[in-house]
């Protein structure tokens, strides 16, 4: 028992003192992440989600006393200013903004079937919120002399084109765009930013696409990953942003990580069934 708690004593906390704020924190990738962040000893978690105050608060309140709620429409900039502002006011800065909040529209969105309301949605939530996300986290950072982290969720889709999916895929490849010239430019504040590119997570949005177990995962993208018998967690994404975030990353900028399986290297071949 005791050389257990050794071991556990000795697993470095990679987050200690930070200040994070997590969008799109009530659920899913973001969910995880807020947990994952507590875990890795962050001094304060902001969870900010278009969710009611009574889902957020119980969300919150389920990671401990370091772990808080703020209802916050990331497409709204006055909200996304608020927030920041609540959040270095309340905790006394700002160290990590983690800009993970992202949507699908409800139909195929097909070029020529392409619903151009439902992709304004999309837009207004993946990429114009993501840019005032960065933009207001950048401006306290700086403001507060912090050396800060910025990590955004972006996707696969940012690196490929689709059957479907047209204007999420434009968001995301957006985000990309954002994280790169952002990165530029606040490299001589010290502040870092990055994007993670998922393939599939099994979370509520991937559900919606009827992805809900390993076995759906397998069946639709197995054949094009070069990893087999293996599947991306909550978790694993939550760890690379935790990584991204942290002093272990202090020379790392205007990355965008996939975490793919191996999706982005196939040969342009039919992919092999075996
Ligand atoms: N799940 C996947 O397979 C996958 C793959 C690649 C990228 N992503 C990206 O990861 C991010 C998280 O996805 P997820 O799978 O956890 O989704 P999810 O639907 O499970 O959770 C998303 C969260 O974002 C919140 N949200 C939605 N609109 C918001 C808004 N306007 N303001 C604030 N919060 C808002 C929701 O309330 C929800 O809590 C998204 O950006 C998504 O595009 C997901």
């Amino acid at each position: 028992m005791a050389s257990m708690v050794n071991a556990v004593q000795v697993i470095k906390k990679k987050l200690e003192g930070k200040v994070m704020v997590v969008t799109g924190g009530a659920k899913g990738i973001g969910q995880t992440a807020a947990r994952v962040f507590v875990e890795h000893g962050a001094r304060a978690v902001v969870i900010a989600d278009i969710q009611s105050e009574a889902v957020g608060k119980s969300v919150a309140e389920s990671m401990g006393e370091r772990c808080s709620y703020v209802q916050c429409d990331v497409s709204d900039e006055d909200q996304v200013k608020s927030m920041i502002e609540w959040t270095a006011n309340t905790y006394g800065g700002l160290d990590v903004m983690f800009c993970n909040a992202g949507i699908m529209a409800y139909s195929a969105q097909t070029i020529m079937d392409l619903d151009l309301s439902e992709f304004d949605n999309v837009m207004r939530v993946n990429a114009h919120g993501t840019a005032a996300c960065v933009k207001h986290a950048a401006r306290k950072m700086v403001e507060l002399g912090t050396r800060g982290s910025i990590i955004c969720t972006t996707s696969a889709t940012a690196s490929k084109g689709g059957q479907n999916m047209t204007d999420y895929a434009m968001s995301k490849h957006a985000v990309v765009g954002l994280v790169r010239s952002a990165s530029i430019q606040l490299g001589v504040y010290g502040i870092r930013v990055n994007c993670v590119s998922p393939l599939v997570v099994l979370t509520p949005l991937a559900q919606r696409m009827g992805l809900a177990t390993p076995d759906d995962f397998y069946t639709h993208f197995g054949k094009f990953t070069s990893l087999k018998g293996v599947y991306l967690t909550a978790d694993q994404v939550a760890e690379a942003i935790t990584f991204l975030a942290s002093d272990d990353a202090a020379f790392i900028t205007g990355h965008n990580w996939n975490l793919d399986g191996g999706l982005l290297c196939l040969p342009f071949v039919a992919p092999s069934t075996t």
